[in-house]
């Protein structure tokens, strides 16, 4: 068996997000979120399933915690709900919503566990939707205030922050697709959002160095490598198309200043104007410690004139394995991105943010939850980015999705990411074998393959 070491430094770690584990939606003062307003909203989420409980992690964090510390987690990487500490999204501070992520992050630290700060994970106080939330530039100035309270209160004790995860499911999942919170169907209105979301997330950075803070910041992007059906010339064509409406509609910005060209066109023609304002992409185009990754699956594609307004088709290659979601399981997939991402856009540090799979998962009479297939996912991931990391890409640290199972968005509870089982009819909490696994893994720094 061959053994591939990480780094000695390596960051091994989990994740999860506000909305889909914290629960207590309406508790100690917290204001109402879009998430909260859609999964109440009926048919939109599978089952009727909301997020007022969840895993009860608002309740149960300090128990939360241990069980990080068994796994032995160098990091946690987990978000805060805007409307939790600022109920009408700015203005009055709500002092026991700032408490409880004071109170997670002193947890956190006594157990040698580095906090890792999401500060948008999709959960916009409903008080800002009201004013036209993402699509009203005056909430990137909001976004700031917010962020800026958060760094003051715990900017000296988290070493890494993470200003949006994934903006482009933000912006079409939420704007242009409907399926996500707002569930507005409107595709000017989501390019808007997209331009609105990396200006805050510009500005943040701007004012996170103006405090002079020690972390690190980056943002977190759901990046997928596109491969064309055939190589034919119009399926290699819809392959460039896809990769910069999911990518590079946020990599070029970021890292370059600037919208891809041809992307931008079709926009033009086929959606509209958005509004762009003199110096907004110099904002965009700060300098990030880190590029933070959030990957899944490839996509197959090829052209089909009458498809969607790119003229390309998804496909889905026989003969390969899906996960739960559908998602086509392709770890090589993680080595080309990395590989790509180094090249085309030489990022200081990259953090894989998130990795992971929904399986059916369940206790078997031994009262354990014997996830085999997730251990295997998990592991061909680690080897391709091992992979990477041995051809000279900056891969600091893996964070897998999730720690927990939890609320899976338009999915409900049906889909079970967790390392940790979690049984909502009784809040009990069940380490997975992946859990064991990972723990070894953490333990010995090595994967075998
Ligand atoms: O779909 C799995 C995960 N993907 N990235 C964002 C998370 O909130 C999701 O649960
Ligand atoms: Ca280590």
């Amino acid at each position: 068996m061959h053994r591939r070491y990480f780094p000695e430094d390596f960051i091994w770690g989990a994740a999860t997000a506000s909305y889909q584990i914290e629960g207590a939606y309406n508790e100690d003062g917290k204001g109402e979120s879009i998430w909260d307003r859609f999964s109440h909203t009926p048919g939109k989420i599978l089952n009727g399933d909301t997020g007022d409980v969840a895993c009860d992690h608002y309740h149960r964090f300090r128990e939360d915690v241990k069980l990080m510390k068994e796994l032995g987690l160098d990091s946690y990487r987990f978000s805060i709900s805007w409307p939790r500490v600022l109920p009408e999204g700015k203005g009055q501070v709500n002092e026991k919503g700032l408490d409880f992520y004071k109170q997670l992050v002193d947890q956190l630290l006594k157990a040698g566990i580095d906090p890792a700060i999401t500060l948008y994970h999709w959960d916009l106080p409903q008080a800002l939707q009201e004013k036209g939330g993402w699509a009203n530039r005056d909430t990137a100035k909001y976004f700031v205030e917010y962020a800026n309270l958060i760094f003051k209160e715990l900017g000296d004790v988290v070493p890494l922050w993470i200003t949006h995860n994934e903006p482009w499911v933000v912006s079409f999942p939420g704007h242009a697709f409907g399926e996500h919170a707002p569930g507005i169907k409107n595709y000017q209105t989501a390019l808007q959002v997209a331009h609105n979301l990396l200006l805050s997330h510009g500005m943040a950075v701007q004012s996170f160095r103006q405090l002079g803070l020690p972390g690190k910041i980056g943002i977190t992007l759901n990046l997928t490598p596109v491969y064309p059906f055939s190589d034919n010339e119009a399926d290699q064509k819809a392959c460039d198309l896809q990769d910069a409406f999911i990518n590079r509609w946020f990599l070029d910005p970021i890292f370059e200043g600037s919208y891809p060209e041809e992307l931008h066109q079709i926009y033009r023609k086929k959606v509209g104007e958005f509004i762009i304002k003199n110096d907004d992409l110099e904002i965009i185009n700060q300098k990030i410690d880190f590029l933070g990754i959030n990957y899944y699956l490839r996509l197959v594609v090829k052209h089909n004139p009458d498809y969607n307004i790119f003229g390309v088709e998804t496909v889905k290659p026989e003969g390969r394995e899906y996960t739960e979601m559908g998602w086509e399981v392709y770890p090589e997939g993680l080595y080309d991105l990395l590989i790509r991402l180094h090249k085309d856009y030489a990022p200081e540090a990259l953090y894989i943010t998130e990795n992971g799979a929904a399986y059916q998962d369940q206790i078997d009479a031994d009262g354990r939850v014997h996830d085999q297939k997730r251990i295997a996912y998990l592991k061909a991931h680690l080897k391709n980015a091992h992979r990477a990391i041995e051809a000279g890409v900056p891969v600091k640290g893996y964070y897998i999705w999730s720690l927990m199972d939890n609320f899976e968005w338009a999915f409900g509870y049906s889909k079970r990411f967790g390392l940790i089982y979690i049984n909502y009819d009784n809040q009990q909490r069940i380490l997975k074998d992946s859990a064991y696994w990972y723990r070894t893994i953490i333990a010995k720094n090595y994967i075998e393959d």
